[in-house]
């Protein structure tokens, strides 16, 4: 390349970055898609009582405060003020992002401080993120040659690709020692240990309070046993979710469904929590809780519909913690041989991202249940006889009307309404024309990876959004869109 295109390139790249860095942030827009989603989430979601409701009605006023806090946050980093971008780390999402999709990891990497880099990357920010205009951290350090900066980016990003993937839902932080529930006299002394720790259900709605170390996420109100009455043991189901750690004498944890009038005790403990609607409340837990509540309510969900013995119709009993179902006629032929249905069910589904013949872009649609402008990749549950590929290529074709050649696997989400096991694929298409099926979908069409990023920094120009970061139909998407973000 000659000089004086060198040159006409460099200026060209700088209006670009210049169009989507402004040195001083604005008091603007400082929302995310997540936040509006989040919005939309609470709006949509039915809870009886108190906090979340409380929350909502206060809206208004966090919202300017919120704004004013990452204003600063973004602007500590962009200036490198590691003392006051510390003190603000835990009152804002370490992802935020400007009105233009730029986060502070982007802005600390646009002036080269490494030490707020160092900070963004040992709390776990999100490395892969674009902003509107599909560009990495790592790219912005990059083109203004902070090669300290560059060089850590480049590291973190490569370890990640070695990591598994985990999906909210799946980071589940207990062990779930089967040979203790499987053992009557083990599991009772668990029932029984000082330090168990005790979650709690109502007709399947879980209890939940605010998190205080992250704002605006839940958790379980987590009792101890002598904050139990010892009746609840009595009257209610116990679920045994597992032990803290592998460590046969760490603490045991129970899920407990608590029957009629088993309630009064809550409120003495946690006055601010209350049962809510599992979805979508459950999508804005701290992720090890999001983990716990996955196993507990797919177990509830599961006992609650199989209340009678599927073979012959008898009442049944629950053994092994909640995780076993035994038939109470003694000649019922579930007592002999495998019986599946003495088990809780699990329904394998499966969501593929599609990328068209030339990996320029990829296939979206829209359900007709989804919220207005949202667009996710396409899903469909495994038939009986069918492989993981199988039920891909056929979802794909019957929804869309275009042919796939290969399948790759890509992770997995357990989706606990009730019991659904998301297997996310990557499905290479054949053919490029789409013929929706009307009774599935709404709408869908090719996305370019330009349209993607924009659509992940909130950025798109009609406003179409895909589904937070907690659903594997994120994580799929912006996987493909950030592999190669310098294909934009
Ligand atoms: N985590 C994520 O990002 C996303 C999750 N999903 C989930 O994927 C799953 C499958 O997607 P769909 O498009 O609804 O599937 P689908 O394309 O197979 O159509 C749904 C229909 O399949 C039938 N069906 C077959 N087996 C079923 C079973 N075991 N349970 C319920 N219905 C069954 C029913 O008639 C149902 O109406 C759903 O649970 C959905 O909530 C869907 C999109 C995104
Ligand atoms: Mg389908
Ligand atoms: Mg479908
Ligand atoms: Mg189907
Ligand atoms: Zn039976």
């Amino acid at each position: 390349m000659k000089i004086s295109q060198y040159f006409l390139f460099k200026v060209l790249l700088l209006q670009t970055f210049q169009e989507t860095h402004s040195p001083v942030l604005t008091k603007s827009s400082f929302f995310t898609v997540k936040k509006k989603l989040f919005n939309k989430q609470e709006v949509c979601a039915k809870r009886p009582e108190t906090i979340i409701s409380r929350k909502m009605s206060e809206e208004t006023d966090v919202e300017s405060k919120d704004s004013e806090l990452v204003q600063r946050f973004l602007d500590c980093a962009a200036r490198g003020d590691v003392e006051n971008f510390e003190q603000l780390l835990g009152a804002v999402d370490i992802d935020v992002k400007s009105d233009r999709g730029w986060t502070a990891l982007m802005f600390a990497a646009r002036n080269g401080h490494t030490s707020v880099i160092n900070i963004l990357v040992q709390k776990g920010c999100d490395v892969n993120c674009l902003n509107a205009s599909g560009q990495t951290a790592l790219e912005i350090a990059q083109f203004w040659n902070h090669k300290e900066v560059a060089s850590i980016l480049s590291q973190y990003r490569q370890q990640l690709e070695y990591d598994q993937i985990h999906n909210y839902y799946s980071l589940n932080p207990l062990y779930r020692a089967s040979d203790v529930r499987k053992d009557a006299k083990q599991l009772e002394s668990a029932k029984n240990n000082k330090s168990a720790k005790f979650i709690m259900f109502s007709k399947l709605q879980p209890f939940l309070i605010t998190s205080e170390e992250k704002k605006k996420k839940f958790k379980f109100a987590v009792f101890t046993l002598d904050q139990l009455p010892s009746s609840i043991r009595e009257t209610s189901t116990l679920i045994f979710l597992g032990l803290e750690t592998w460590d046969p004498v760490s603490s045991p944890w129970f899920a407990v469904d608590l029957v009629e009038g088993d309630h009064s005790f809550i409120s003495k403990y946690y006055p601010d929590g209350s049962f809510v609607a599992p979805f979508p409340t459950t999508m804005q837990m701290i992720q090890s809780h999001a983990g716990l509540f996955a196993e507990a309510h797919s177990i509830l969900c599961w006992l609650d519909k199989y209340r009678f013995c599927p073979t012959c119709g008898s009442k049944q009993t629950v053994i092994e913690g909640g995780y076993k179902q035994v038939c109470n006629n003694s000649d019922c032929t579930s007592h002999k041989g495998v019986h599946n249905t003495c088990y809780p069910r699990v329904d394998p589904s499966l969501i593929m991202l599609v990328l068209s013949p030339s990996k320029k872009q990829c296939l979206l649609g829209r359900q007709k249940r989804f919220p207005p402008k949202m667009f996710s990749c396409l899903a469909g549950f495994m038939e009986p006889g069918e492989s993981i590929e199988d039920t891909c290529r056929r979802e794909i074709e019957e929804e869309s009307g275009v042919k796939v050649g290969r399948v790759d696997y890509h992770s997995s989400q357990p989706w606990p309404f009730p019991a659904t096991l998301m297997l996310g694929c990557i499905a290479h298409a054949r053919t490029e024309t789409i013929t929706i099926d009307k009774d599935e979908l709404e709408e869908a069409r090719w996305f370019s990876r330009a349209e993607i990023a924009q659509m992940l920094a909130g950025q798109h120009p009609d406003g179409l959004f895909i589904p937070p970061s907690q659903a594997i139909a994120h994580q799929l998407i912006k996987s493909w869109a950030t592999s190669n973000s310098a294909n934009l």
